[in-house]
């Protein structure tokens, strides 16, 4: 099997970088999510358990998708989802690209290394929380979307894609 050639980091975060707190998201922009969906579709996702316990039990696994959990604990099992020790391991069980990396801030910090597309929700919110998006190192080029509304509550929020020259 090939490596994956196009290893995709997804999360969506605050303008200051907060990703998570207490296990969730703070927030609600369905659009995100809507988001998500759409690029996430029909590829494998490589998650932490953490962020496997954070979905709702409702969407375990994540629809039409393979999911792949990270974890050390090597008798962990779940319906619908395979596991691997590392997120190495993870894309090596993954022979196609894309492959979507989608949390939490552990896995996002271990994989920026072989990360060839960041695709970041920047949501206008500030908002206090306990887990933050990885630090984007140099080299990186970002391409900022124009802002939007959140049909929601007005929540403004865009899409930011980086990618490496
Ligand atoms: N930009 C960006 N990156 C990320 N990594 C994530 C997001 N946004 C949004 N996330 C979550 O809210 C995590 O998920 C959920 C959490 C609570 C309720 C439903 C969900 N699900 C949302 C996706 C649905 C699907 O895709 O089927 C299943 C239900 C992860």
């Amino acid at each position: 099997m090939s490596a994956p050639h196009f290893v995709g980091l997804i999360w969506a975060q605050t303008t200051a970088g907060v990703i998570g707190d207490a296990g969730s998201i703070p927030w609600h922009v369905p659009e995100d999510m809507a988001h998500f969906k759409s690029k996430t579709a029909e590829h494998p996702v490589i998650m932490g358990r953490k962020t496997w316990d954070s979905l709702p039990a409702k969407f375990r696994p994540l629809p039409g998708r393979r999911n792949i959990v990270v974890t050390r604990n090597s008798s962990w099992t779940a319906d619908g989802a395979e596991n691997a020790p590392s997120v190495a391991d993870a894309v090596a069980l993954v022979g196609e690209s894309p492959v979507w990396i989608m949390g939490g801030g552990e896995i996002y910090r271990s994989a920026m290394d072989i990360a060839t597309h960041l695709e970041v929700t920047e949501v206008d919110l500030d908002v206090e929380g306990d887990t933050k998006a990885p630090e984007i190192p140099d080299g990186w080029v970002a391409t900022a979307g124009e802002w939007q509304s959140s049909r929601v509550d007005g929540t403004r929020f865009r899409w930011v894609e980086y990618g490496k020259p």
